[in-house]
C-alpha cells in the first residue's frame, strides 16, 4: 500500500522493454516517492521485473494483471487499486507491425489499433473521471517518432500512433482545465523485445499479396537501412525510463517529448513545409538513393542536430 505522500503510478505493459525499465526506475527512487503498480496482461512473465526490483519488489512495487484490450481487465485492475487513487497513469503497452501493407491482414492491422490506440484509450477513460474529480494527476503515454513522422513499411503502427497523438492533443486542452497533465513521450528506436519480435515476424512473413518489388524494396532496401538506424540512433530503456521520469517529475509537463535528439530535424522538417513535400522528397530520397550511404547520413543527420534543436528533446542525463 502506497504510504502518505507517495505518489501512486500505475504502468501498463511491464513485461519486458521500456516499461519494466520505468517500473524499476521509479520503484528504486531514493527518496522513495513513488508507489508503483506495474501491470502486464500475463504474470507468468513476472520474473525479469522481479528479478531487475530486487528489494523494490513488494516495497515500492506491486504487479497486477492487466490486458490493456479487455475492457474486464482494465476495469478489474483499476477497481483494485485502493480508492482508485492513480496519481500518474503510463500508458506504455504496444505493438508493433511491419511489411508491405497488402500482405498484411485486417485482424492483424485490427489488433495493433485495438492496443495502441483503444488500448491507451480504454485505460484514460478508466482513470480520468477519479483525476478530473480530484482536480490532479498527469496521463504519460508512451508514443513514438512515428506518432509524429510517417516511416516507409510501418504504415498501420504508424497509424495507430497517428490517431493516439491525435486523441491526447485534443484531450490536453480539456484535462488542463481540470488540473490534469498530459504528456507523449516520443522515442526513435529503442533496443527492446519490440525490435526482435518485429523481426522475427518479418522472417516468417512470407508477404501473399505483393509484388515482387515492393518485397525487394523492403527487404533489400528498408530492412538493411532500418538496421543502420537502430545501430546509429537506438536509445535503451533505462535511457526512455529517465527521459519519462523527468517529464513527470517536472512541475510544468511538456506536451510533446521526443527522446532522441537526431530525430529533431526530421520532425522539424515536416513544420517546415506544410505541403508534405519536403518529407516525403527526402525520405524518398534518403531511403532510395542515400540507403546504401546509410552510415554518411546517420552523420549529415547528426550534424544537422545543432544545439538550438537539441533544448528540443528531453534528455536522459
Ligand atoms: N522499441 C522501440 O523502438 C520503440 C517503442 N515504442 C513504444 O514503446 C512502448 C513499449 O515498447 P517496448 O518496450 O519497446 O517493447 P516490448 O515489446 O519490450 O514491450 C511491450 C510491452 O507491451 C505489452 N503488451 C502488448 N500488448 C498488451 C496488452 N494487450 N495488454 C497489456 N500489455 C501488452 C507487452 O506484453 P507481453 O509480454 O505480454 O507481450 C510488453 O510488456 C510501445 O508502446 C511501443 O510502441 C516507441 C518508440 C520506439
Ligand atoms: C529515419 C529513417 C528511416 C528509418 C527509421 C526507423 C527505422 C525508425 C524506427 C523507429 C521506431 C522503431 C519507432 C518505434 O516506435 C528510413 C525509413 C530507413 C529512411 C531514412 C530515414
Amino acid at each position: 500500500m502506497a504510504s502518505s505522500g507517495q505518489k501512486v503510478v500505475l504502468i501498463t505493459g511491464c513485461s519486458s522493454g521500456i516499461g519494466l525499465r520505468i517500473a524499476v526506475l521509479l520503484a528504486k527512487d531514493e527518496k522513495k516517492r513513488y508507489h508503483v503498480i506495474a501491470t502486464m496482461r500475463d504474470l507468468k512473465k513476472k520474473d525479469k521485473l522481479v528479478e531487475t526490483a530486487g528489494d523494490a519488489y513488494g516495497k515500492t512495487l506491486m504487479l497486477l494483471p492487466l490486458d490493456v484490450c479487455s475492457d474486464e481487465s482494465v476495469k478489474q485492475c483499476i477497481n483494485s487499486v485502493k480508492d482508485r487513487h492513480i496519481d500518474i497513469l503510463i500508458n506504455n503497452a504496444g505493438v508493433g507491425l511491419l511489411g508491405p501493407v497488402e500482405s498484411i491482414s485486417m485482424e492483424d492491422m485490427k489488433r495493433v489499433f485495438e492496443t495502441n490506440f483503444f488500448g491507451v484509450v480504454r485505460m484514460i477513460k478508466e482513470v480520468m473521471p477519479d483525476m478530473k474529480k480530484r482536480r490532479a494527476g498527469h496521463i504519460v503515454v508512451m508514443s513514438s517518432v512515428m506518432g509524429l513522422q510517417g516511416v516507409v513499411f510501418n504504415d498501420v503502427y504508424t497509424a495507430s500512433k497517428f490517431a493516439m497523438e491525435g486523441f491526447c492533443e485534443s484531450m490536453a486542452v480539456q484535462l488542463l482545465k481540470f488540473n490534469v497533465h498530459l504528456s507523449m513521450i516520443e522515442p526513435g528506436p529503442v533496443h527492446t523485445e519490440f525490435e526482435t519480435k518485429m523481426m522475427e515476424d518479418v522472417a516468417k512473413m512470407e508477404y501473399p499479396g505483393a509484388d515482387a518489388d515492393t518485397v525487394r524494396y523492403f527487404k533489400d532496401v528498408y530492412l538493411p537501412s532500418s538496421k543502420d538506424i537502430f545501430e546509429a540512433m537506438g536509445q535503451t530503456p533505462e535511457d526512455i525510463a529517465k527521459c519519462t521520469k523527468k517529464v513527470i517529475e517536472s512541475r510544468n509537463p511538456r506536451f510533446r517529448n521526443l527522446t532522441n535528439s537526431l530525430y529533431t530535424p526530421i520532425v522539424a522538417m515536416k513544420y517546415a513545409d506544410e505541403t508534405g513535400g519536403l518529407s516525403v522528397n527526402t525520405f524518398y530520397n534518403l531511403l532510395f538513393n542515400f540507403g546504401p550511404l546509410m552510415h554518411i547520413t546517420m552523420s549529415i543527420l547528426k550534424c544537422l542536430t545543432c544545439s538550438c534543436l537539441r533544448r528540443r528533446t528531453i534528455s536522459p542525463n
